[in-house]
């Protein structure tokens, strides 16, 4: 479980967040949702430890991470898979090496090893036979796919996915967000996810935290969050005049 415990985030006067606290939980896919702007992105970066918070702590498994030192969070981030926006694979490298990129950085691992590692990492993601390849040679879903399959390399306990979905197509989106709900509930992995995408709402938020103005405004599922009155969630879920007339006209 990774919990978060007050956490505060200043840029100068910029006050980002303000005094968050929130729980995410093994075997479930967790989302952070809400319009842009309002820190979603400090907020994960501040929990991986991409940016150190003011106030407030984080724990990953009741391991105090904010308390720790360099040493002690190198062996927490091995712990730790991150699917990037825009899936973030080196473009010099074949599909392989890409994979095996966290295990060169942080196993002693021998190249046989390394590369059983990543074919199983492929297999799992739908990819055998495709080691060779340059990223450029992939298509967008096969990258996001790719990219999970680097994420999953360490066999990490907690994953992050930021924007999952930004630049692919509906039914890719759906794959790749029925992927990450899979090897979640497989490997019973915490499981992270910023999403502007209602669809990934509904498909996987098994736990859904809503943060606006930089405070959690709302939590819970994704069925929870149709019939909820509060005002900026339905704002967000039903961003279109067309959804909102939807709306009006089930209700
Ligand atoms: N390094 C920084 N220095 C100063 N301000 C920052 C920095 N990083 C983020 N901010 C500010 O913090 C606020 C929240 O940004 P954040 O990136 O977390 O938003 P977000 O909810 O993730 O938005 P989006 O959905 O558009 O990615 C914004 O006003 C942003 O300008």
């Amino acid at each position: 479980m990774i919990e978060v415990k007050g956490v505060n985030k200043s840029f100068g006067e910029k006050h980002v967040l303000h005094d968050i606290n929130a729980e995410f939980h093994p075997g479930k896919v967790n989302l952070i949702i809400g319009q842009s702007g309002q820190g979603k992105s400090v907020l994960t970066k501040c929990i991986v430890g991409l940016m150190e918070v003011d106030t407030g702590s984080i724990h990953f498994d009741g391991r105090d991470f904010s308390a720790m030192n360099r040493r002690e969070r190198r062996e927490i981030r091995k712990e730790i898979g991150m699917l990037f926006q825009g899936s973030a694979l080196f473009d010099s490298m074949t599909v392989e090496q890409n994979i095996m990129f966290p295990l060169d950085m942080y196993t002693s691992m021998t190249k046989e090893e390394k590369i059983d590692r990543a074919n199983f990492c492929l297999k799992r993601v739908n990819l055998e036979n495709t080691n060779h390849l340059f990223p450029a040679e992939c298509s967008g879903g096969m990258q996001k796919r790719i990219a999970i399959a680097r994420a999953i390399s360490m066999n990490p306990k907690y994953l992050f996915c930021d924007e999952p979905n930004s630049g692919l197509d509906p039914r890719t989106s759906i794959l790749i967000d029925n992927l990450i709900k899979e090897i979640t509930y497989e490997y019973n992995m915490t499981t992270v996810v910023i999403t502007h995408d209602m669809n990934s709402v509904m498909e996987i938020g098994d736990k859904i935290i809503f943060i606006n103005e930089g405070k959690v405004w709302w939590e819970g599922d994704n069925k929870e969050i149709l019939t909820t009155n509060n005002p900026e969630i339905i704002d967000f879920v039903y961003a279109s005049k067309f959804m909102k007339n939807l709306k009006g006209k089930l209700s």
